[in-house]
C-alpha cells in the first residue's frame, strides 16, 4: 500500500466487480443505440478504460477535460471546459462517464452544455456517488457505489494531481493535508 494511504475503501477486485455490473446494465440499455461514451478527464481515465472494454457493443468514445476543483478538496462551483468533445453530438445519445459526483456542479454544467449542442439524450454514469454534499439537482443513471463525505484518491482520483495511478481507492493520512 502507498505510504500516504490510511485505508483502502475499494480494492482492485471490488472495483472490477462494480465495473462489470455497470457494463452489463449499459449493454442492455444501449443495445440498439448509436452512442458516444464521453469520459470527463482526468478523473475518469481509469474507469473509462476499464468500462469501455467490458461493454460489448459498437460505440465511439470521446473526452472532455473539465475542472471545478483547484488544488484543494472543495468544489469551486465554477466549471471550465479546457478541452471540448471532438465530434458533433447533434442527434446522438451521450453517455457521460465520470469518476465521482460530489456537489454535482460539474455534471450539471456538462449535461446542460451537451443538451444545448442538441444531443438526443444525455445519461450519467459514475463510479462513485457522494450525495452528502450535493448542490445541483442531477439525475444519475448508473452509479457504482455510494460513498460517505470523505475525500478519496486512487483509480483516477487525485489530490493535488497525485495518486491517480493507484489501482485501488482509499483515503489519505491526515498528515498529507498539513
Ligand atoms: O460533483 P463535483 O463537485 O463537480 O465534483 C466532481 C468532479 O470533481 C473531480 O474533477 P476535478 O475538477 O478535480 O478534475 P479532474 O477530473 O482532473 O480530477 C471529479 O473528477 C469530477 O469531475
Ligand atoms: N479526488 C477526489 N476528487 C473529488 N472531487 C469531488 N469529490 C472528490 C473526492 O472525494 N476525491
Amino acid at each position: 500500500m502507498h505510504k500516504d494511504i490510511e485505508k483502502i475503501l475499494y480494492s482492485e477486485k471490488d472495483i472490477e466487480n462494480i465495473v462489470n455490473t455497470i457494463a452489463k446494465q449499459i449493454e442492455k440499455d444501449y443495445n440498439d443505440k448509436d452512442f458516444i461514451m464521453v469520459g470527463l478527464l482526468k478523473g475518469s481515465v481509469a474507469f473509462m478504460v476499464d468500462l469501455m472494454r467490458k461493454v460489448n457493443l459498437d460505440f465511439s468514445i470521446d473526452f472532455i477535460v473539465a475542472s471545478s476543483y483547484g488544488s484543494g478538496t472543495v468544489s469551486s462551483g465554477r466549471v471550465n471546459i479546457q478541452k471540448d468533445i471532438s465530434q458533433s453530438v447533434e442527434g446522438k445519445d451521450i453517455l457521460i462517464v465520470e469518476d465521482i459526483i460530489d456537489s454535482g456542479n460539474t455534471l450539471d454544467f456538462i449535461t446542460k452544455y451537451l443538451k444545448a449542442k442538441k444531443a438526443k439524450s444525455v445519461k450519467l454514469c459514475t463510479l462513485f456517488n457522494k450525495p452528502d454534499r450535493r448542490v445541483a439537482d442531477i439525475h444519475i443513471d448508473y452509479a457504482g457505489a455510494v460513498i460517505p463525505d470523505e475525500f478519496i484518491v486512487g483509480y483516477g482520483l487525485d489530490y493535488d494531481e497525485k495518486y491517480r495511478n493507484l489501482p485501488y481507492v482509499g483515503v489519505l493520512k491526515p498528515s498529507v493535508y498539513s
